[in-house]
């Protein structure tokens, strides 16, 4: 499972061992060895690079307040925190708690569990909440997007109501794999629906009037969307 859109391996494993592994903070290298060791579907974890891209992109915003949506064993929830100030907050969804458990430890360990708010459950039913709550409309500066591809659309459409105008919204895996360039016909079925919903979602925020919106190559594709209104 290679999650990087570079031509050339070697060039990316450049990337990771000249800039990348030497500024993964201990707490992340730690859990992301733990989670490689523990589980087969590893791989689900942010690359360290995109970390690093994200985390100095927290920083330039001045992001204070943030949600993720597909926390996995928390290695981006705990990137995140770590980039956030002393009072910053992370809300943090995923469905599957055994999953996040295992990043406790490290998250502890990093002294960033104060800045972290687990919600478990379905992502939709957790954000309709918040919603529904009122007191968090318009209220945060950053979102991720790092769970199920098939709702991301949905996802966008909450999330507009939920991240402050100025805010980011960021998509991840955009580019899933490079399969969106490939004919279907050769497409693995396990890809397939993820595949169809991200070629609907990246030509619709192409066009989508009330951000602007950047797709990046890196990691498996970013898209990057700041509200606008
Ligand atoms: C790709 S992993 C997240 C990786 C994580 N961002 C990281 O850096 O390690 C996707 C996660 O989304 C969760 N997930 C998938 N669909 C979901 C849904 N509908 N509601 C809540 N969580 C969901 C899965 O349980 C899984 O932990």
């Amino acid at each position: 499972m290679n999650k990087n859109i570079l031509q050339s391996d070697a060039l990316y494993q450049y990337i990771l061992k000249t800039s990348a592994y030497p500024r993964e903070h201990q707490q992340l290298k730690e859990l992301r060895e733990a989670t490689e060791e523990k589980y087969n579907n590893s791989w689900m974890i942010l690359p360290v690079d995109e970390g690093l891209f994200m985390s100095m992109l927290l920083k330039i915003m001045n992001a204070k307040k943030t949600i993720e949506i597909g926390v996995f064993t928390g290695y981006s929830v705990l990137n995140t925190a770590l980039s956030l100030p002393d009072n910053g907050k992370v809300i943090a969804i995923d469905m599957n708690k055994e999953y996040y458990e295992t990043g406790i430890p490290f998250i502890k360990k990093a002294g960033m569990e104060h800045k972290i708010n687990f919600i478990h459950g379905n992502a939709m039913q957790a954000l309709n909440d918040l919603i529904a709550n009122g007191k968090e409309m318009g209220s945060f500066d950053f979102a991720f997007v790092d769970a199920d591809k098939v709702n991301y659309i949905n996802y966008h459409e909450i999330l507009l109501k939920l991240v402050k105008v100025g805010g980011i919204i960021a998509y991840d895996n955009t580019l899933w794999y490079g399969s969106v360039v490939a004919p279907e016909i050769f497409t693995a079925q396990y890809y397939r629906d993820s595949r169809e919903a991200l070629v609907v979602l990246n030509s619709f925020l192409a066009t989508d009037s009330r951000i602007e919106s950047s797709l990046l190559s890196i990691g498996d594709g970013l898209t990057l969307c700041r509200r606008l209104y």
